[in-house]
């Protein structure tokens, strides 16, 4: 080979032109077997791979806030209405919002608005004297889950895409609730209405701390290149809907809350105007503990006259659709709707089920039942008509999920769905659902169309049966037991469960949890005028109470076991087909519980909790034990009148453990 100094072999003659436009088909070079891009360019190519969505569908008819607007005037109406969300209470003045990616070159064109008070928009520009109000904001306004899936996987670090096409993500150091930072604005109405003090949820704060976390909140928001926002509905009962509006930094948030809040249509969205409630979530950015009432960098703030609560210092998404559950415990009741935390399901027949019970208890894993539809997991309202289900979604716990034993779960958890803190094969993605690492409240949350036996719109008839969950640690309540009113009262204001912490080693005693309502977290008055609801509503639809324990049998954690989630679903199948209704029952001591002899499909001695236990002694210490914890707890209670009557109230006293 002739050595020419470049390495290459020397050309003796130039090369053979090659040909592209192959008029005489010698085929080379050339391959036919698909037509060419019409692109001239990459920009063209990638231009034609997204085709432009509806543009919010024309409407026909004027119902609706900017029903007989042009398109481009209502979108900046919407526009401005989330300017004016976003605005700080000091400066006046909303910012510039645009809407769209400001990675995404072709969104610097769209209209952009700010909002003013006092001033017009379109008038004549006014000088500014901070520069966060020359700076722009973009708002990513009600994104599909792809959309936030990429906002997620570019953007925010934790973020991952696992095996069955799921969104894994971090909610950094919190991932539980914290009620201890849950705090609501004192103002002479909330002050009069709310329960306040010893066992209430509601921590008092002032109406300027408020503020001042708001504009903490708003300014943080405001700082950042774009916020996600997030219109949607809470409450499948039309008539008492409400529009709620969520402002968030995190693609994360957005994409929970698309999934747990009710999706409204386009043309739902098109009429949507002003939010009923807004929540300002600003969790990455802690509160100031120089603030009044600050006591932590967590603080969770509701403002129940502003229609507003802010975010700040927990990344939990769970907080957002909790502290949403609240303002319906306050604005539900008003109406003469109870407001329930409870899973709820129908079967084919339109009997309705409710699963009150603390977390963990069973409310999601029991309500998403196989053979019935699912109305929702999680939250609900009871009204003259029936039940509607508050929200869109599910949030299931995850630790230790099976395929085997929670198969429509397993299936939930898919494109779309969000997994909180779960642990998966780095390479694989598929996900360990046994791995505590991060957290054991590990979960999943998806829009609950993703249960194939959903019920949509998710509205039921009045309920048939009211299921009170009980998760004992302890061991000694029975497997189930029937309620008279009274009892069934007296355990839901109790609000019983012993769960253990699980990770911890050495923890050899369950600890008793007593929360009124079986969510006295997030309740707003007092639990008295939600129980004389519940009795009203059994009484005059002919409801039947049960109690079943979905913990320990055989003896307390440590030396018994969590009874089978076969046998509990065995249970609840007999009291949904009215089998339980008719069994043989006797009672049992302390408790005065009522249990059946014999259920389809479970051995009939776990019925009566006494029999599985080694040690007859260590039982009734363990009953006597618990029946003392019940009787403390009730204490805070005796004084309350339930109802009408006095009746039903001294009824309810004599209902707890006699001892
Ligand atoms: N016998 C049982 N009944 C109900 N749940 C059980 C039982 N045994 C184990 N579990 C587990 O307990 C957890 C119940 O949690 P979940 O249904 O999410 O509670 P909630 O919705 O009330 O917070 C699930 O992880 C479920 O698999
Ligand atoms: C989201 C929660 O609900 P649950 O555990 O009842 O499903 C919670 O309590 O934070
Ligand atoms: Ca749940
Ligand atoms: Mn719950």
């Amino acid at each position: 080979m002739a050595a020419n100094g470049t390495g290459l072999p020397m050309a003796r003659k130039p090369l053979a032109k090659i040909v592209t436009d192959d008029k005489q088909g010698n085929g080379m070079c050339h391959d036919d077997s698909a037509k060419g891009v019409k692109a001239q360019t990459i920009d063209e190519l990638h231009f034609l791979q997204k085709k432009r969505s509806a543009p919010t569908t024309p409407l026909e008819g004027n119902q609706g806030a900017f029903a007989s607007l042009p398109d481009d005037e209502r979108r900046r109406q919407q526009l401005q209405s989330i300017s004016a969300s976003l605005a700080s209470l000091t400066r006046g003045t909303g910012p510039k919002v645009v809407r769209g990616d400001p990675a995404a070159k072709s969104s610097q064109a769209v209209e952009h608005v700010a909002h003013r008070h006092h001033h017009h928009v379109g008038a004549p520009a006014i000088s500014v004297s901070d520069d966060s109000s020359l700076k722009f904001t973009h708002v990513l306004y009600n994104l599909s889950p792809a959309e936030l899936y990429e906002q997620a996987v570019k953007y925010e670090k934790g973020s991952f895409i696992t095996s069955s096409g799921a969104l894994a993500t971090l909610s950094g150091a919190k991932t539980g609730r914290s009620p201890r930072d849950k705090r609501v604005v004192m103002d002479d109405t909330t002050q009069n209405e709310l329960w306040w003090g010893r066992g209430s949820p509601n921590i008092e704060m002032d109406e300027h701390t408020f503020l001042v976390n708001r504009e903490r909140a708003v300014d943080y928001l405001n700082s950042l290149d774009k916020v996600f926002v997030n219109d949607q509905f809470l409450n499948w009962d039309p008539q008492n809907r409400i529009k709620v509006r969520i402002v968030s930094a995190r693609a994360y948030h957005s994409l929970f809350m698309h999934n747990m809040c009710i999706r409204p249509t386009d043309e739902e969205l098109e009429n949507f105007g002003t939010p009923d409630f807004t929540i300002y979530n600003a969790g990455q950015f802690p509160c100031n503990r120089y603030t009044h009432y600050m006591t932590s960098s967590t603080s969770i703030d509701l403002n129940l006259a502003r229609k507003e609560m802010v975010i700040l210092g927990t990344q939990y998404a769970g907080e957002m659709k909790k502290g949403l559950f609240s303002v319906m415990h306050y604005l539900m009741p008003k109406r003469q709707i109870l407001s329930l935390h409870s899973g709820c399901n129908m079967g084919i027949d339109g009997d309705v089920a409710l699963f009150f019970g603390l977390s963990g208890t069973g409310k999601t894993t029991l309500s998403t039942d196989h053979n019935r539809y699912l109305i929702g997991d999680d939250e609900h309202c009871w009204s003259d008509y029936g039940v509607s289900n508050i929200e869109g979604g599910c949030y299931a716990k995850c630790i230790d999920l099976s395929r085997e034993k929670e198969p429509d779960i397993w299936n939930a958890i898919k494109f779309g769905t969000v997994l909180e803190n779960v642990v998966f094969d780095e390479h694989i993605r598929e996900v360990e659902y046994g791995d505590k690492s991060v957290t054991e409240n590990t979960r999943a949350a998806y829009p609950i169309e993703y249960i194939p036996n959903a019920k949509l719109p998710c509205i039921g008839p009045h309920p048939k049966n009211v299921i009170l969950l009980a998760c004992d640690a302890f061991g000694v309540l029975p497997p189930v037991s029937k309620l008279n009113l009274a009892q069934t009262m007296y355990h839901f204001i109790s609000g019983y469960t012993a769960l253990v912490a699980g990770t911890e080693d050495g923890i050899k005693e369950p600890t008793a949890t007593f929360s009124a309502c079986f969510g006295a977290a997030f309740i707003m008055l007092h639990p008295t005028k939600y129980a004389a609801m519940l009795a009203e509503k059994m009484q005059k639809h002919g409801a039947t109470g049960w109690l079943v324990n979905t913990g320990w049998s055989g003896g307390s954690y440590g030396s018994g076991n969590r009874i089978k989630l076969a046998y509990t679903r065995k249970i609840i199948d007999a009291i949904h087909s009215g089998s339980l209704l008719n069994a043989t029952y006797e009672k049992i001591d302390v408790f005065g519980l009522e249990i059946p002899t014999e259920i389809e499909g479970v051995p009939s001695e776990i019925l009566r909790p006494e029999n599985t236990w080694g040690d007859k002694k260590a039982y009734k210490n363990t009953l006597l034990k618990l029946g003392c914890l019940f009787k403390n707890n009730f204490e805070t209670f005796t004084n309350y009148k339930i109802g009408k009557d006095t009746k039903l109230t001294q009824e309810i006293l004599a209902a707890g453990p006699n001892f």
